[in-house]
């Protein structure tokens, strides 16, 4: 160690070791896919959570993708890990990715609306507190716009430690904000459409950006790696996903009209789409979207606007959650108004938990919200999805802190083996997720259990409704033309 502490330790220019702090449904499957694709790197993926690393050493992992297995099965021991030993991951890494939640508040200032940013606080503190070298510090998750400012302040802060050539250490932020969707993330992963790095605009940033876009460059095409300002990545991950739910609410607005009108949603949608400057794709009519981050996202983003003075921004965005919440809250009462107007002691059957088909994933998920309203309305409700465990079901159908609703739900909540068994004696089938073996399901047998008149209410559209209506079922779908038409039905 030299005796005068000399400038301040740049940025590496070269990873070989990352820590990925946040071993969740972005952790685990991104930096499976940078072990996979980058074999001269060791990646360490850490967590506070013991039963989730736990698992992700096991052969049933904490996350359910399709292709996620392979990875880590080839990649696990070699130059993959997963671990609890926090400290250690980080001081042997030369970048360090966050990748923690940020869930919305629950309480305080910006509750119901704000990002609760602790979980990106501590982990940014604890790299303050145990680096000794210089390092990349990469957000992942969605933030905020500018809090690669504060992460910045608070490890300049709280580090005062030099390398092993007595200079003084530093950071790089970058913000790599992930634009995997769930279902689809190994995909996505293996194939961006584009991914986003953002850094200040000096020597250093640039150095870090150069680091990071080397690790991509393994397996992306460099004409897919957009650079940019640190604030602009930032807010373009939030952005992005208000179009995206924009796009939703503004399809799911359309199907009540054209429930009303005799329109179909799906011509609507591909009429639509024909336009090369709106495109076909993500116009698919739902019992409304789900999933941990449109919602999350877009109230980050009325928060964001209200804090900054833009009322009216604020309000626009707000209007995609409003629609989007009277999109579930409209399908409901058409199962109970068209069930002549109850369904106590109804049994009802839900296909499907999981807030999108493919994932075992329920946060948001549309299901919750309906399966809540028949409670109130007292049904017996029979629920099937083909991933989502029993005791995520019961949790998520569980109203917090009220006493013994977890037996109240179990009495009136039952969880089936398959389709068939769900909707067996059912008044009622509703479809709330659109996994692929709802396509394949057989009607004809599921009728003939059913008590009449069987309603089918199909919440994504997968159903052939005339085929199931010349099985003798009445047949709802969210965005096709109103009953009256129909003969059956009338
Ligand atoms: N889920 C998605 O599809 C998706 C896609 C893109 C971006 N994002 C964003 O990525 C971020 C992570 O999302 P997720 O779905 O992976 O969340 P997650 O809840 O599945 O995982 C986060 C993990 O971080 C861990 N953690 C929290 N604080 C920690 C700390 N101080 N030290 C170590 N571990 C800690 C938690 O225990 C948890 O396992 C969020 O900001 C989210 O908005 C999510
Ligand atoms: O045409 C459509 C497309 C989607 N959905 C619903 O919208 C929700 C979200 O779907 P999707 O976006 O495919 O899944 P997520 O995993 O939530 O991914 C979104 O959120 C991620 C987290 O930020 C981003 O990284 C992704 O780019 C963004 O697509 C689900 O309930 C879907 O069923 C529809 O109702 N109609």
């Amino acid at each position: 160690m030299s005796s005068q502490p000399s400038q301040v330790s740049p940025p590496p220019t070269k990873v070989r070791t990352i820590c990925c702090i946040g071993a969740g449904y972005v952790g685990g499957p991104t930096c499976s896919v940078i072990a996979l694709k980058c074999p001269h790197i060791k990646v360490i993926i850490v967590d506070v959570n013991p039963d989730r690393i736990n698992a992700w050493n096991s052969d049933d992992l904490p996350v359910f993708e399709p292709g996620l297995d392979e990875i880590v099965k080839q990649c696990r021991g070699k130059n993959l890990f997963f671990s609890t030993d926090i400290d250690e991951a980080i001081r042997q890494s030369e970048l360090v990715f966050v990748s923690v939640n940020t869930p919305t508040k629950t309480s305080g200032m910006g509750k119901g609306f704000a990002a609760d940013l602790h979980y990106v606080e501590a982990s940014t503190r604890r790299i303050a507190s145990v680096a000794t070298s210089s390092k990349i510090i990469v957000e992942k998750s969605t933030v905020p716009c500018r809090t690669a400012a504060s992460m910045r302040t608070i490890l300049d802060a709280n580090s005062n430690s030099v390398d092993e050539d007595g200079s003084p250490i530093s950071f790089q932020i970058l913000s790599n904000p992930e634009f995997l969707a769930e279902g689809t993330a190994i995909r996505d992963l293996l194939n961006p459409d584009r991914v986003l790095i953002g850094s200040l605009d000096t020597k250093e940033g640039k150095m870090a950006a150069g680091a990071l876009r080397e690790i991509y460059e393994n397996w992306v095409d460099g004409s897919k790696i957009y650079e940019t300002g640190l604030w602009s990545s930032e807010l373009s991950k939030l952005a992005a996903n208000a179009l995206l739910a924009q796009r939703i609410s503004s399809i799911n607005s359309l199907s009540a009209i054209c429930e009303a009108t005799g329109a179909d949603v799906d011509e609507v949608a591909h009429a639509c789409g024909l336009d090369k400057r709106i495109g076909d794709r993500f116009l698919k009519a739902s019992v409304g979207f789900g999933g941990s981050c449109f919602q999350k996202d877009i109230l980050n983003l009325v928060y964001l606007s209200e804090s900054l003075g833009l009322k009216e921004v604020a309000d626009y965005w707000q209007q995609v959650i409003t629609m989007n919440e009277y999109s579930k809250s409209r399908f409901a009462k058409k199962v109970v108004q068209t069930l002549f107007n109850t369904i106590t002691m109804k049994k009802v059957a839900v296909l499907g938990f999981a807030f999108k088909k493919d994932t075992g994933d329920t946060r948001e998920s549309a299901a919750i919200t309906l399966c809540r309203y028949f409670r109130q309305e007292r049904a017996l409700i029979s629920i099937y999805d083909p991933k989502v465990s029993n005791n995520q079901i019961y949790l998520d159908m569980t109203e917090p802190g009220v006493i013994d609703d977890g037996a109240a739900v179990r009495s009136q909540v039952a969880i089936c083996d398959n389709a068939e068994d769900a909707c067996r004696d059912a008044e009622a089938v509703v479809i709330c997720t659109e996994w692929d073996e709802f396509r394949q399901l057989d009607w004809q047998r599921i009728y003939g259990r059913m008590k009449k008149p069987a309603f089918v209410f199909d919440g994504r559209g997968i159903t052939d409704a005339n085929k199931l209506r010349s099985l003798g079922f009445r047949v709802h779908t969210v965005g096709k033309g109103p009953q009256i038409m129909d003969p059956i039905w009338a």
